[in-house]
């Protein structure tokens, strides 16, 4: 674990903080905590989680030779005498056919031993109980094994249990498997000023992190709880942080980021005994969000109250964060080929600049506009962020931040 002491302390002209660089920042983040526990679940719970251990084929796939095409199972040079009939989940009725014979045979159905090709109906011209056509050798028939031996590593641990995967564990014959538990994750909106319904009055703001959070907190790998709303001022945010740290792995906590006179959640995480991992991050949006660690063990990711900011943060800090207690593989990085903004997207000159963008048939990522701080639009129009280093023009290709759907 990076402590502290192992942070770059340059000092941020305009906000006064020792902003982390960024990717420094997500390095920390993921290496803030180690994997949760696994647990033994049956498949149906298993979706969104990262296999504890890697998984093995129990049994052969097939697991008996199996016809390919429905058709007929044919033994030696055309043409064949039919001598029956074989269905798929049927017992074998015709176990063994000799050179000459052939049986009709439905895909999926076991291959009778004796077998050396599976003739599709398409290719059979067939007269009375005399069957012809020609078929390579080999053709057409699934043999056991040869799509996965016995005892294979089919996955890796750290593989993040798909729908696919889930189908796969299942054709292997498992039941249940050892998966990391996944971390809670307790949202904690502050701010006097946000509405939860309807139009806001003059002065107020519509809640817009609260419906945003849980998604991306679940895609990340976290288990999302019920979001709680705590109004400004010291005392309510350290019994909202104190209430939910008794209850839940990382809290992630919005607004009250920054400087103003109502911008608690440094002083109050500093009167709780918290140890700070990470006290800004030199990116835009998102500077001030903060990474800390409360004395009962609870991680804090604090996260800036405009809500592209706040986005941003997720996907800086608590996505990572959550990645890693979920035991889930970090993904390789990827990368685009820049489009010229319209608008004339830049770099920032110090700050990592994370940039809306969508991505054209060809690959490359033109930035959408409308990713102000306060706005979502860009962001929910966009299939990526572009990952902007600070300083120069803008480079001929960047990482792209993969999203939540
Ligand atoms: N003197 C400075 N002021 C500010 C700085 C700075 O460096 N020095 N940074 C600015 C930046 S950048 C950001 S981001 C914000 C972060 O502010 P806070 O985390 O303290 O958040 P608030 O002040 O509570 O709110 C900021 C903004 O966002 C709106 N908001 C808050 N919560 C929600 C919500 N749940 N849904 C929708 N909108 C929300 C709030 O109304 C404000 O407009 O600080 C800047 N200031
Ligand atoms: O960096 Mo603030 O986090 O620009 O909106």
């Amino acid at each position: 674990m990076t402590t502290l002491d192992e942070r770059p302390t340059a000092r941020h002209p305009e906000t006064h903080e020792s902003p982390t660089p960024w990717p420094e920042a997500r390095r920390i983040a993921a290496g803030a905590a180690q994997p949760l526990p696994a647990r033994d679940a049956p498949l149906r719970r298993c979706r969104g989680r990262a296999l504890a251990e890697p998984l093995v084929a129990g049994l052969a796939l097939p697991g008996f030779d199996t016809a390919a095409m429905d058709g007929y199972a044919v033994a030696g040079p055309a043409p064949w005498r039919v001598v029956g009939r074989i269905l798929a989940g049927r017992e074998a009725v015709i176990d063994r056919i000799a050179a000459g014979e052939a049986a009709e045979i439905a895909t999926g159905a076991l291959v009778p031993a004796g077998a050396t090709a599976v003739l599709p109906y398409e290719q059979a011209g067939r007269a009375g109980e005399l069957v012809t056509g020609s078929v390579e050798a080999g053709r057409h028939i699934r043999r056991r094994g040869e799509e996965c031996a016995e005892g294979r590593e089919v996955l890796p641990a750290g593989t993040v249990v798909s729908p696919a995967a889930l189908g796969l564990a299942a054709s292997l014959g498992c039941d249940r498997l050892a998966v990391h538990r996944r971390p809670q994750v307790a949202v904690l909106v502050t701010g006097d000023e946000v509405v939860r319904r309807g139009t806001p009055p003059p002065g107020r703001v519509r809640d817009a992190i609260g419906p945003l959070l849980p998604g991306l907190v679940e895609w990340a790998g976290g288990e999302p709880l019920p979001t709680t709303y705590v109004p400004d001022g010291r005392t309510p945010l350290a019994e909202g942080l104190t209430r939910a740290a008794r209850a839940t792995d990382v809290i992630a906590a919005c607004g009250a980021s920054s400087r103003g006179p109502a911008d608690h959640l440094r002083g109050t995480l500093r009167e709780l005994g918290a140890a700070f991992l990470i006290d800004g991050v030199a990116c835009r949006p998102g500077h001030p969000q903060l990474l800390a660690r409360l004395p009962c063990g609870t991680l804090v990711a604090g996260l800036p109250g405009n809500p592209y900011a706040a986005y941003a943060a997720g996907l800086t800090l608590l996505a990572p964060l959550l990645g890693r207690l979920s035991g889930r593989t970090p993904p390789g990085p990827r990368y685009a080929p820049l489009s010229p903004a319209p608008g004339g997207t830049a770099p920032h000159p110090r700050d990592t600049r994370l940039v809306a963008v969508t991505l054209d048939a060809a690959g490359r990522a033109t930035p959408v506009g409308r990713d102000r701080p306060g706005l979502l639009w860009g962001a929910a129009a966009a299939d990526a962020l572009a990952v902007l280093p600070p300083g120069g023009e803008l480079p001929p290709e960047a990482e792209l931040l993969e999203l939540p759907q």
